[in-house]
Formats: C-alpha cells, structure tokens, sequence
C-alpha cells in the first residue's frame, strides 16, 4: 500500500473544517460561497450536506476533497492538515486517501466495469494479481459480479453508479466524498444506490461526506448538515440513523 502521510489518530474526527471562507473574485462582485464553516465528520459515519442550489455544499466538498483551496481556515483529512500540501501532495491524498463518486458517474466509456474499478489501483500500480482480487471483491461487493466485462453503455444508469462506488472505494480510503450521487437516478435506482453507500459504511468502516437533494438519502445519514449562503445553519440526525 502507499504510505500514509501524517498520523491518523483513531479518536480525532476524520475531517475537522475550522472556519473555512472561500471566495470567488474580489471587489463588490466577489462570491462568498463560503462564509466560516467550521465542521467535524467523524469516522464510520455517512453525514449529508444539504442546502439550496449555491448554498455552498459543492464549493466544501471540493476544499476537503483536495480539489480546491479555502480563501481562509483549516482543513484536516485524517491527520494531514490540507494547508501543508503542494500541488503533488494534494494529487496522492486525492489518489490514495479519498474516494469520490459524482452525479454523472464519471466512468471511462471503452474501459469494462472491471477495468473501470482497476483504475484507481493502476495508478497507485498494484500488482495485477492483487488488482484483479480486489476488483473482482469490488464488484462483488455493490452486486455486480455478473456484470465485470460489461461497458458502462451497456449498465443502467444505477449499475453505473454501482462500478463508480466501488472504484471509490478501490483503494481502501479513508473518505468517500459523494456529490449528489442520486440525482441522476430515478427514485427507486437512487434508493438502492444510497443503501449500498449505508451498508460501504458499515461492512468497510469508510466514511462518506455526501450533498445530496435527495430526502431518502438524508434518512439513512447519520448526521444531516445543513448549508444556506456559505453557513451551517442546521444539523440534524435523522431517527434512521439510530441503529
Ligand atoms: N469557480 C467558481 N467561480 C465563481 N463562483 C463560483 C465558483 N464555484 C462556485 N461558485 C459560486 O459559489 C456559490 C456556491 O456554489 P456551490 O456550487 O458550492 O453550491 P451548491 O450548494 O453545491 O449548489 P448545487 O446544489 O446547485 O450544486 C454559488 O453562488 C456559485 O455560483
């Protein structure tokens, strides 16, 4: 496995955002999509975002994805604080710590299911033998072993979301960051979808940040945080959750 960068203490939160701003431009026409968010996500736990459109629920998951940087506060992921990370070391988080799972499923077309969950552990150049393992426990695991050689052209909408779930969780990270991951599916495929993400966290242990619309999804979070204009305004945890 890749080293782990920083020491990951088992009580501390899996992320801790401190007053986090970020602000898009400058002058009177800046964008404050965020406006001091200060948050934990503890481990093991499924928490949801939610909020309006341009409520910010994007913007944070991009800063604590390593995607992006805050115009101010802290970001830590598991011991590493974001902040002490160049360009490389935010790219080798994002490879071998955080999974991620989008909206349009984001899968290589010409790639098979298999190989579209192998990506993630090319990159990080796994042995085949241990690759083609961990692959098959993958698609076994979201309920596709049936389906390896199949393209994403040919999997409904749902499958594809399946493969893209268990490419997330390829490398054993330590985050999984989902954004709106239903909000292409119908509400049925989209149910089944989020019940995969509940049973990832219990079976694996990961941790799932998600922003979502989707009510259903919210029921089965452990926590439901609530964003308007680039502030927590609420938070909630749902009576599903209390298992
Ligand atoms: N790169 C950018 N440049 C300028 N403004 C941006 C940029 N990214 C986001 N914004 C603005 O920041 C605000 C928050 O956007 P964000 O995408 O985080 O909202 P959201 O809650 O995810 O919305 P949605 O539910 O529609 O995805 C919005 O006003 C948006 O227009």
């Amino acid at each position: 496995m890749t080293q782990r960068q920083g020491p990951a203490d088992p009580a501390a939160p899996m992320v801790a955002v401190e007053e986090v701003r970020r602000s898009f431009g400058s002058g009177p026409r800046a964008v404050h999509a965020l406006r001091g968010v200060s948050l934990e996500i503890p481990r093991g736990e499924l928490t949801a975002l939610k909020g309006r459109s341009g409520s910010g629920k994007t913007t944070l998951l991009n800063l604590v994805g390593g995607l992006d940087r805050p115009s101010g506060g802290r970001i830590v992921l598991d011991g590493t604080d974001l902040g002490d990370l160049d360009e490389d070391g935010r790219l080798a988080l994002r490879r071998d710590r955080i999974g991620f799972v989008f909206q349009s499923f984001g899968l290589i077309p010409i790639l098979t299911a298999a190989e579209n969950v192998g990506v993630p552990l090319r990159m990080r150049r796994a042995p085949v033998a241990e690759r083609e393992e961990r692959v098959r426990t993958l698609l076994a695991l979201v309920g596709l072993a049936g389906h390896a050689d199949q393209r994403p052209g040919e999997l409904s909408g749902g499958q594809q979301q399946r493969v893209a779930v268990a490419r997330a969780l390829a490398n054993e990270p330590s985050l999984i960051i989902a954004d709106e991951p239903t909000g292409q599916l119908d509400s049925e495929t989209g149910r089944s979808v989020m019940e995969l993400l509940r049973a990832v966290v219990r079976s694996e242990g990961v941790t799932v940040l998600v922003a979502t619309h989707d009510q259903n999804l919210m029921e089965v979070a452990d926590r439901v945080v609530e964003l308007a204009d680039g502030r927590i305004v609420g938070e909630r945890r749902p009576a599903a959750a209390a298992r």
